[in-house]
């Protein structure tokens, strides 16, 4: 039997929580053999930690083999101490019609507050995923705030917009989802994220692999598929956040949980032979890659190895490098803004 590992998640009794824990505590992110300890961390308000109280009462309920304790507490210094992977999903999230600079100036303190409690009390091998949007901004104020922990050991979600996009395809395609391989999502988890379709293929049930645009043509015509990728596809992977909040009239809730994950899942336990991943990473770690400068978290193709992730170097075309080249000076200036603040 292996021995536990800990596990803080923020915002625990939050919307997005509500499907998240329940799946890490069943074995989903962390494989079968491995047992959590769930560090369940909430604001210090009566009506927040009770409701945390409420969720940990149902974890139990679940008899989940593999959920070791919970902890659940108002308080940094026992929320991130000795944590293994810290899961930053307590934020705001955007109403109506805030920008994300507003929900940066709203949530940014979070993350100065939660950086300055990894550095003093997590694992200096602890691995964080941050969700709470500004998610890529968010990232990087955690990680400057905690200096001593590897830069490489910053996430942020981008794994969403990935999913997206595969649904998308799946969708347009009738193919299932899980025969949809290597689209990437490149940038700012924002309406400049670059969704590209050039190197996916599709996994036919013979083991064929059929390049996605070749796939899309077959259906619909060359020209139309053209139009539609650059269009349709386009808009709805980028905006679909905003189009869910205007249906549900709340933000992405179950498919935010599925994604973070997926993206820890992937961390730890490695992706795929031939596959990648989307995953927001600290560019400070990325020597460079796809000309995006030291001093962001940047959406990336990755691929994970014995737990570290690596950047997948893919020839994009001069359009696709103009659009990643914009999203790289939304980040920057979202950096500027976060100085600021
Ligand atoms: N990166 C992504 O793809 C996505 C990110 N999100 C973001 O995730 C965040 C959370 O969303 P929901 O769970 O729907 O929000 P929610 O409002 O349902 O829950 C947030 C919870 O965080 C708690 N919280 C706030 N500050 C905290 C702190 N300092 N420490 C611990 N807990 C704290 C609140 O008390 C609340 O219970 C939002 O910022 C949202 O925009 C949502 C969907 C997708
Ligand atoms: O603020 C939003 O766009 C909604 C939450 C989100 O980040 C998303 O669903 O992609």
């Amino acid at each position: 039997m292996l021995s536990p590992i800990r596990v803080v998640v923020t915002g625990a009794a939050g919307q997005i929580c509500y499907s998240l824990l329940f799946r890490i505590a069943r074995g989903d992110c962390f494989g079968p053999e491995q047992p959590v300890i769930l560090h369940m961390l909430e604001v210090p308000v009566e009506v927040c930690i009770k409701r945390a109280e409420g969720v940990a009462m149902e974890l139990r309920d679940c008899a989940f083999p593999l959920l070791a304790d919970i902890v659940i507490t108002g308080d940094a210094a026992v929320g991130f101490k000795d944590v293994d992977y810290a899961f930053l999903v307590g934020a705001a999230p955007r109403k109506g019609d805030m920008t994300r600079a507003d929900l940066l100036r709203k949530n940014a303190g979070i993350f100065v507050g939660q950086g300055a409690a990894i550095e003093q009390y997590a694992k200096k091998t602890v691995k964080v995923l941050v969700v709470g949007n500004p998610a890529n901004s968010n990232a990087l104020i955690t990680s400057v705030n905690a200096p001593s922990v590897p830069r490489e050991n910053f996430t942020s979600m981008e794994r969403l917009d990935h999913n997206r996009a595969i649904g998308q395809i799946a969708t347009k395609l009738s193919v299932l989802p899980g025969q949809v391989k290597n689209i990437a999502v490149f940038g700012n988890h924002s309406a400049t994220m670059v969704p590209v379709v050039d190197f996916g293929y599709i996994l036919g049930t013979d083991g064929t692999k059929t390049p996605i645009r070749e796939a899309l043509a077959a259906v619909m015509g060359a020209d139309a598929a053209e139009k539609y990728l650059a269009g349709e596809f386009l808009t709805c992977v980028r905006t679909r956040g905003k189009a869910i909040i205007d249906a549900r009239g709340m933000s992405s809730a179950a498919s935010a949980a599925n994604a973070a994950i997926d993206h820890v899942h992937n961390w730890h336990c490695g992706t795929p032979e031939g596959e990648w991943v989307s995953m927001g990473v600290h560019t400070d770690a990325t020597n460079g890659a796809y000309g995006v400068k030291a001093g962001v978290v940047y959406s990336m193709p990755c691929r994970v190895v014995d737990g570290k992730w690596e950047v997948v170097d893919l020839p994009v075309s001069e359009a696709t490098a103009a659009l990643l080249a914009a999203s790289a000076e939304d980040l920057f200036g979202e950096r500027a803004a976060a100085l600021e603040i």
